[in-house]
């Protein structure tokens, strides 16, 4: 795209404030960053700041407004082809009898390129700029997918998944196959240079990996400077079943942390169940949590503390962990983030505060970029960071939205929270390049 300015209603959230609505607002955008965000009666000096004519503003009008893309920091591409069937097992059977024999197909690699292709379209269509990705543990269709998200122009982490124990015979790894090709993964997405997409570690759980390969991964991260992505503490049996394989660990988290996986560019779906003790390891080494309701209610997992959390002082972001949880859209994760925290409200004392739409609307923007350690680049309109955004226009003709003269631009925008859906995301930009 080259340099526009953008004038209408903005909504992004800060460090002290998880929505902020600026009406009548300019945002201008050069060489894929953002130049400046005033207030519109600095419209003319901003032309001549960005060298642009008036033809290079585009007018939002009411209804319509500008916020930051949606950040999934939890989403397996490779589960997209089963998302909204297969929800009726707990999770450790639902992986034994469809995750595990579906992920092995991914061996077949137009098998891989068309799950794919489908996955990226449908979730840059729902507004997530940036995502991070499981694959499965196929070098060749992960890279499939690195060239996907690519030509996709989207912002990604895309994870090789490591697995060498307590797997099934037609997938898994020798601990060496799985150091090897994880290596492999690495430099040849290190090679493509591209600044969007970088590959993430990726051991599938602790009961997935052995102490030798979580250690090596746990090395392989520091040697390359990379993120770290994982599960954690998602159901009971889970949690019984780690304590079980590795006596010698103080609790989950310790397990990890005994391999060097916590720090502070690791992100851990789940934690329903961290004990404090957890919490405050993830808070000192800097880990971060990837909170995905949709998932915990689809396999009835349980349902997580969002509060707890943020009190806690622990980063804390949104996933859709497609196809734990049955929908693509980080729109729904808000949601369903809201309804989880308002459930848990209903047996708290009287003064628990549940999450509000504003700070569900941070966790999925600001938040998710904390997560990721990308908060220097992208998940709010802070002047110098990359141009990442939706415009949104609730009143899209037959769209899921009705527009009354009585809704104010606080009412507009929380209407499309709760209502709206990819008929009202009208264009897609990624670090200023329009995508969609
Ligand atoms: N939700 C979820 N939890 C996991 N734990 C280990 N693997 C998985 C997975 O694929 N999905
Ligand atoms: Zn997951």
């Amino acid at each position: 795209m080259a340099a526009k300015i953008f004038y209408g209603t903005l909504c992004h959230s800060t460090a002290d404030d998880p929505m902020v609505i600026l009406e009548d607002h300019i945002l201008g955008v050069k060489n894929g960053k953002i130049q400046l965000v005033k207030d519109s009666s600095y419209l003319d000096e901003a032309l001549s700041e960005l060298g642009l004519q008036e033809n290079d503003v585009k007018y939002l009008k009411k209804g319509k407004f500008l916020m930051p893309g949606l950040i999934d920091t939890h989403i397996h591409a490779s589960q997209y082809v089963y998302t909204g069937t297969a929800m009726e097992l707990h999770l450790l059977d639902w992986l034994k009898n469809y995750t595990y024999p579906i992920e092995a197909n991914f061996e077949d690699l137009k098998f891989a390129e068309d799950v794919y292709q489908k996955a990226v379209k449908r979730v840059l269509k729902n507004g997530t700029t940036t995502a991070c990705y499981f694959a499965t543990i196929h070098v060749d269709a992960t890279l499939k997918l690195c060239d996907i998200v690519e030509n996709a122009g989207q912002r990604a982490y895309i994870g090789k998944v490591n697995m060498d124990a307590y797997s099934p015979h037609y997938y898994v790894e020798t601990t060496q196959e799985s150091k090897e090709e994880t290596e492999k993964f690495v430099t040849k997405i290190l090679k493509k240079n591209n600044p969007l997409i970088k590959p993430v570690i990726t051991p599938r759980f602790a009961p997935n990996c052995t102490l030798e390969l979580s250690k090596y991964l746990g090395h392989l991260a520091k040697q390359y400077d990379l993120p770290i992505q994982s599960h954690i503490s998602e159901t009971t049996d889970e949690v019984e079943w780690v304590k079980e394989l590795f006596p010698g660990s103080k609790h989950y988290a310790d397990v990890y942390d005994q391999c060097n996986l916590l720090t502070d560019k690791t992100v851990m779906a789940h934690g329903v169940y961290l004990s404090d003790e957890e919490l405050k390891l993830f808070k000192s080494t800097g880990t971060g949590i990837s909170h995905c309701p949709n998932s915990n209610l689809s396999l009835r997992s349980g349902m997580m503390d969002a509060r707890r959390v943020l009190d806690m002082g622990v980063k804390l972001g949104l996933g859709t962990d497609v196809s734990g949880g049955y929908h693509p859209s980080m729109l729904d994760a808000i949601r369903t983030a809201v309804q989880v925290s308002n459930v848990i409200s209903l047996d708290m004392h009287t003064d628990y505060k549940s999450l509000s739409h504003r700070e569900a609307f941070k966790l999925a923007t600001l938040g998710g970029s904390e997560v990721l350690g990308l908060s220097d680049k992208t998940g709010n309109f802070e002047v110098g960071k990359e141009f990442d955004a939706l415009l949104v226009d609730t009143t899209v003709v037959e769209g899921p939205v009705d527009i009354f003269k009585r809704d104010s631009t606080d009412d507009i925008i929380q209407k499309f929270l709760f209502l709206g859906d990819d008929r009202n995301i009208q264009e897609v930009y990624v670090a200023g390049k329009q995508v969609l």
